[in-house]
């Protein structure tokens, strides 16, 4: 139950349309409970009226007629303005959730994320949010209007005479609380492993479409489709279990319900030949806690699924509560790097699952200096480029840019500062306009148009029948991979941050694509201060200066010419015998 506090916060700038949909649901099960007992003790009383001339004259038709007009108006206009307002709660509440769900993931982004699979995350911010809607409509709505009704109607049983009410209350507590308890009892643990397999068929299915091309090329559909049949078999298998529980509570309830009024006629047919009221009340009586009893029927299932709304409340908390590998003190924006240069002093970097990826690095750029940094595969070339966008903090050691300590500068001021171009820039499904924006959302068309131009692009965004406006497809899939990069580079370019640090900008290029990027790149960097990490050694001559990495350590630094003079180990890596 702990696990849904931090939620039931989340409801509290709600309350308003909160608290008018539990009122209107309240006024809706009032009034059909009173139609209900109203009709059955005037039709019963007009017929007792019939059996002779002079009660038939004295009997007074108009009051209750227009009392039973006036509760039904009133059910109707309830129904609807409940329906209204609690929907409007819910979607205010979905969207706060959700919100509240994104804001606390971006500090976790990128390191902790990858602690999960891209399906695992979309199933909980999607499903598992959706299913704590359950908190309100399923469980707080109607165990309010429960109460309410179970208050109200036993409290006129009560004024009819004690022992009917008390008849009542002990089968409403029968059917809305032990038959409730039971069912989660029974429905608990069904509805934790139904949300998790929910869950894992969705991951799976999500990451079996990512691959589709990937298992064609192997033959491995089968074994896939498999896996997705016997988790779609598991899930069924529980919603089997839930149906049939939710079948037992349904007997269950139409049998207390039945039985609460049987017995209560049981109590009233005494007292009528007792005198105490006349016989058209016992159609009120039985009628009034039939009806009453509606307001109880939804709460087994509210229980049941309680399970579910705690499993769904527990994976989204395990995710938040998460510590994001770095955090940025916002506070700290009176710290500003005086020039872009950055160093390296004896930093040393373990991934947490333990993989040594830099130890004691030392490497010093100057403001406005182009270093190449090369090295084998698994050298740690990437994680420098990771450490200085603070995805991590170094374990030991630090990294400066301008003389400011990257852990002092505020996030704004990092991004400002220093751009990120990897091989993985995610260009995102939407327009060309849209994903330049991104970098600088004041830009006017003419900045764009310029932009373009410098990366490139120009003329072939101009040709297009929608110009700025056409749409990249999921991951820039309707772009060529040339074009795809030289939109990642216009984009960089709108920021114009005066530190560029760029991963394999050109992997997966052909050698003439490749050559055009570069050529682009280097016409428009100015003075910025460029880090490129590359697995190519064609361009490292253009280079001020070479980092050559081996084993997460610097082998050498210096320009080209010199380290192929000075080291034996580069002189091989670039391919050149000695
Ligand atoms: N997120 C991660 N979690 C755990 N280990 C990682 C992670 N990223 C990289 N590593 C490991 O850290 C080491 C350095 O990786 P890094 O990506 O920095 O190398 P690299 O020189 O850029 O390699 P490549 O040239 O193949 O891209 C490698 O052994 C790698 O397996």
């Amino acid at each position: 139950m702990r696990d849904l506090w931090p939620f039931v916060r989340l409801f509290w700038p709600q309350r308003i349309w909160i608290a008018g949909g539990l009122l209107c649901g309240l006024a809706t099960m009032v009034a059909s409970v009173g139609l209900l007992a109203l009709s059955g003790w005037f039709l019963s009383a007009a017929a007792f009226a019939g059996l002779s001339a002079l009660s038939a004259k004295e009997f007074n038709f108009f009051t209750p007629s227009a009392g039973v007009r006036g509760f039904a108006i009133m059910r109707t206009g309830g129904r609807y303005a409940e329906r209204i307002l609690s929907h409007e709660a819910t979607l205010r509440l979905l969207a706060a959730l959700r919100v509240w769900f994104y804001r606390a993931l971006e500090p976790l982004a990128p390191a902790t994320l990858q602690r999960y699979r891209s399906g695992d995350l979309l199933t909980r911010i999607v499903n598992d949010i959706d299913t704590l809607d359950n908190l309100y409509i399923r469980v707080l709505l109607p165990s309010v209007v429960a109460l309410g009704v179970a208050t109200l109607a036993g409290a006129f049983l009560w004024w009819l005479h004690p022992s009917l009410a008390l008849v009542f209350w002990l089968f409403v507590l029968l059917a809305g609380l032990a038959l409730p308890t039971f069912s989660s009892h029974l429905g608990y643990r069904v509805g934790k492993v139904m949300q998790l397999h929910s869950a894992r068929l969705r991951t799976h299915i999500v990451e079996d479409v990512q691959g589709l091309a990937d298992l064609k090329v192997y033959g491995a559909e089968a074994n896939h489709r498999q896996r997705v049949l016997r988790e779609s078999e598991a899930l069924l298998k529980q919603q089997e279990r839930m149906a049939r529980i939710s079948g037992f509570n349904n007997a269950m309830l139409t049998l207390l319900s039945g039985l609460a009024a049987l017995v209560a006629l049981f109590i009233a047919i005494p007292m009528t030949q007792a005198g105490h009221f006349d016989g058209a009340m016992l159609a009120l009586i039985a009628f009034g806690i039939l009806a009453a009893f509606e307001s109880v029927m939804p709460l087994p299932l509210a229980w049941q699924y309680l399970g579910r709304t705690m499993e769904s409340a527990r994976r989204l908390l395990e995710v938040i509560r998460q510590r994001p590998a770095v955090t940025f003190n916002d506070q700290l924006d009176n710290m500003t790097p005086s020039e872009p240069s950055i160093s390296f002093q004896q930093v040393s970097f373990t991934y947490p699952a333990g993989t040594v990826a830099l130890q004691d690095v030392d490497l010093h750029i100057a403001a406005g200096e182009k270093v190449a940094i090369v090295g084998p595969s698994g050298s740690g070339k990437t994680t420098i480029a990771h450490l200085l966008s603070r995805f991590w903090d170094p374990r030991r050691g630090t990294i400066t840019i301008g003389g400011c300590d990257l852990r002092h500068l505020s996030e704004v001021q990092l991004r400002d500062t220093v751009t990120l171009v990897s091989q993985k820039s995610h260009i995102f499904c939407a327009t060309l306009r849209d994903n330049l924006l991104l970098a600088n959302p004041q830009a006017d068309e003419a900045t764009l148009w310029q932009t373009l131009e410098r990366a490139q692009l120009h003329d072939f965004v101009k040709a297009l029948p929608e110009g700025l406006d056409t749409w990249t497809g999921e991951g820039g899939s309707r772009l060529s991979g040339g074009q795809a990069r030289r939109l990642i580079l216009a984009r960089a370019l709108l920021k114009n941050s005066p530190i560029w640090i760029l991963d394999e900008p050109t992997e997966g290029l052909d050698t003439t694509t490749e050559q055009q990027f570069l050529h682009t790149l280097f016409a428009n960097m100015g003075g910025k201060t460029l880090v490129l990490i590359t697995h190519r050694t064609s361009e490292l001559a253009r280079m001020d200066r070479v980092c050559f990495m081996v084993d997460s350590r610097v082998e050498a630094v210096g320009s080209h010419a010199e380290l192929i003079q000075q080291c034996e180990r580069y002189r091989r890596f670039v391919g050149m015998s000695s």
